[in-house]
């Protein structure tokens, strides 16, 4: 036998390890007399304990069973509420590290399920109901928290996903490399249709407001992308867009140390009526046209910005 297979025991150690429970689903009702607020959220749970006899030698002792997490998660919900998915994540790290001595690692991802109360009438004289939501799944709002025992605070870093939009002028992508492999004409003017993944870490400090933070985000990336709501604002390419989102973000959230996005570049071409001979089809983007949307492939654009360490 081949020395590579022969049944020796190997020389091993445990790298890594991490268990909890995912996709626990929770939706709690706050009401305030005939108002009520929802929050509905997807939870997952990951704890690492300081001891690895559970893998190694089957002795389940320190294991706080995934059954019991997610009944934590609904306990505290229930005695506390949810503030945001960014506190309720940091309560329920507090929670499994004060209670449990053993662990040494808390990691909660949430994913928010958004409802929005559902309205009538003029957008001057709209009525919102008392507890009545239509769902709005239009992007998701993600967290992660991770929590080791000896910091002081945990990470939590911040996100937004799904976020698809897409503008019909200010678009251009003109002067890139311009060699034997290239076939794209210079584009003025394009259609610039992406869909944002947004990830941002905040500092390390308590008190901070997560959900006025998220929002400020979203509207940094929504107002670089569209501009004004009738001039728009011109985008040279998606780096460039994707660039000043990132660091507008930066300069409102002071709380927020780095942010990091992907935009792919979801293509839109113009469908080429030049060989309809007979038709006098104008084939150019001026006036009203006709693009073929491309599912594959799509340009991927990623960018990531820290902020400097202040020289004080
Ligand atoms: O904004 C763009 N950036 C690129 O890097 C690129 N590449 C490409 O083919 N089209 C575009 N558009």
């Amino acid at each position: 036998m081949n020395d590579s297979v022969k049944g020796t025991k190997p020389d091993v150690t445990l790298a890594g390890t991490s268990y909890g429970k995912s996709g626990v689903r929770i939706l709690r009702v706050a009401k305030d007399g005939n108002v009520h607020y929802i929050k509905e959220l997807e939870v997952s749970t990951k704890l690492t304990l300081d001891t690895e006899k559970d893998y190694i030698s089957g002795d389940n002792s320190d294991i706080i069973a995934t059954d019991s997490q997610k009944n934590i998660v609904y306990i505290l919900a229930k005695k506390f509420g949810i503030k945001s998915p960014e506190d309720f994540s940091i309560l329920l790290c507090n929670h499994f590290l004060s209670k449990y001595n053993h662990v040494m690692k808390v990691v909660i991802e949430i994913e928010e399920i958004l409802w929005n109360r559902i309205s009538y009438g003029e957008a001057s004289s709209q009525m919102y109901h008392n507890h009545a939501f239509v769902h709005t799944p239009i992007y998701i709002r993600n967290t992660t928290v991770t929590w080791n025992r000896h910091e002081y605070f945990p990470t939590v870093i911040s996100g937004i996903k799904n976020l698809r939009v897409l503008k019909t002028a200010q678009s251009s992508f003109v002067n890139f490399v311009d060699d034997e492999y290239r076939t794209l004409p210079d584009q003025k003017d394009r259609i610039f249709s992406t869909i944002i993944d947004c990830d941002w870490e905040y500092m390390k400090i308590p008190d901070i407001d997560y959900d006025k933070s998220w929002e400020v985000v979203k509207h940094c990336i929504l107002k670089n992308f569209a501009g004004d709501l009738v001039c728009g604002t011109p985008s040279p390419s998606v780096q460039h867009t994707l660039y000043t989102a990132e660091k507008e973000a930066l300069e409102r959230v002071p709380a927020i140390n780095t942010i990091e996005m992907t935009m792919p570049n979801k293509h839109y071409f113009a469908f080429d009526f030049s060989k309809f001979k007979g038709l006098e089809i104008e084939s150019t983007n001026d006036g009203d046209t006709v693009f073929l949307p491309l599912d594959k492939p799509s340009g991927v654009i990623y960018g990531k910005l820290n902020r400097k360490p202040s020289k004080l």
